[in-house]
C-alpha cells in the first residue's frame, strides 16, 4: 500500500459476465495522486477490474470504496458522476464529430475539469487537428490522446485508463508516457492497465500483478529491477 490516502480501495471483488465467473476476489488499492499499473497475461482480468469498478459488468460483489464511501452497487452514471472516469481500450471516438466535438461530449460531472485550452496544451497534436478531421483521419495516437483528453474536461479526478500504448508506434508511446506524468504532476490518480510492461514499469509508482481474476503480486517502482525475472516469468514477457 502506498502512504497516501486512498481514493480507491478494492475488497474482495467477484465479477461475472453472465454466468461467467470471471473475478474471484481482487484486492489492491490506490493513493491519491498515485500511478498504478495492473499487470497480467492476455485474459487475466485486467479490463473486467476496470469495468467492475465502474459497475459495467454483468454483477459484481464484494467492496469498492471510493474517497471512503461504499460505490460497489451504484450504478454506472452515479460512479461517472464521482468523478471517476474509465479510457476503454477501443477509445470510442465519434467518426463522424471533429475533434473538438469529441472533445466536448462527455458531460462534466464535478468543478475542477481542465479547460480545452489546458488540454491542447498537452496535447498539442489535437489542436492541429480541433476542426478538420473527424475522429477516423486521426492517426492512432490522437486517438488515444482524444480518448484521455476529453475524460480530462469532465471534472474527474481518477482516471482508469485501459492499454492506452496498444497499437501505438514507440514515439507516440513516450508522449503519452509524457501526459500521463503531467497529468499525475496535475493531481489525476490514474489507474493503468498495460501490457506493455516496460511502459508501466517506467511510469507507474506501483504495480499489481493479476492472474486467473485475483491479484497475485505487488511490486514497488524500487522493486521492480531486483524482481524483474520473476515479474517476466508471471507475464510471460
Ligand atoms: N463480455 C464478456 N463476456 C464473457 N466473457 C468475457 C467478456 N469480456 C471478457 N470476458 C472474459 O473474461 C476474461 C478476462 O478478460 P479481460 O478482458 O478482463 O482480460 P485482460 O486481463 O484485460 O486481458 P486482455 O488484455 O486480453 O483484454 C477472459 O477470459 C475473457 O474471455
Amino acid at each position: 500500500m502506498s502512504d497516501r490516502p486512498a481514493i480507491l480501495e478494492v475488497r474482495d471483488l467477484h465479477a461475472w459476465y453472465g454466468e461467467s465467473h470471471i473475478l474471484h476476489g481482487v484486492n489492491f488499492a490506490v493513493g491519491e495522486g498515485e500511478v498504478v499499473s495492473l499487470l497480467g497475461r492476455n485474459g487475466a482480468g485486467k479490463t473486467t477490474t476496470l469495468r467492475a469498478i465502474m459497475g459495467l459488468v454483468g454483477r459484481r460483489t464484494g467492496a469498492i470504496k471510493h474517497r471512503g464511501d461504499e460505490i460497489v452497487s451504484l450504478t454506472p452514471d452515479r460512479i461517472a458522476r464521482r468523478g471517476i472516469a474509465y479510457c476503454p481500450e477501443e477509445r470510442g471516438i465519434f467518426a463522424s464529430l471533429t475533434v473538438e466535438e469529441n472533445l466536448m461530449l462527455p458531460p462534466v460531472v464535478q468543478p475542477g475539469g481542465l479547460p480545452v485550452e489546458e488540454i491542447y496544451e498537452l496535447f498539442p497534436n489535437l489542436k492541429e487537428r480541433r476542426t478538420g478531421a473527424s475522429g477516423t483521419r486521426l492517426s492512432g495516437g490522437e486517438q488515444q490522446m482524444l480518448a484521455i483528453g476529453r475524460i480530462l474536461r469532465t471534472g474527474a479526478k481518477l482516471l482508469l485508463l485501459d492499454e492506452p500504448t496498444e497499437g501505438l508506434a514507440p514515439v507516440i508511446v513516450q508522449q503519452i508516457g509524457a501526459s500521463v506524468r503531467r497529468l499525475r504532476d496535475l493531481g489525476f490518480t490514474i489507474l493503468l492497465v498495460e501490457q506493455n510492461f516496460h511502459f508501466a514499469a517506467r511510469l507507474a509508482d506501483r504495480h499489481y500483478v493479476i492472474e486467473h481474476g485475483v491479484v497475485v503480486d505487488r511490486y514497488s517502482r524500487d522493486d521492480i529491477n531486483q524482481r524483474m525475472g520473476e515479474l517476466n516469468k508471471l507475464l510471460g514477457v
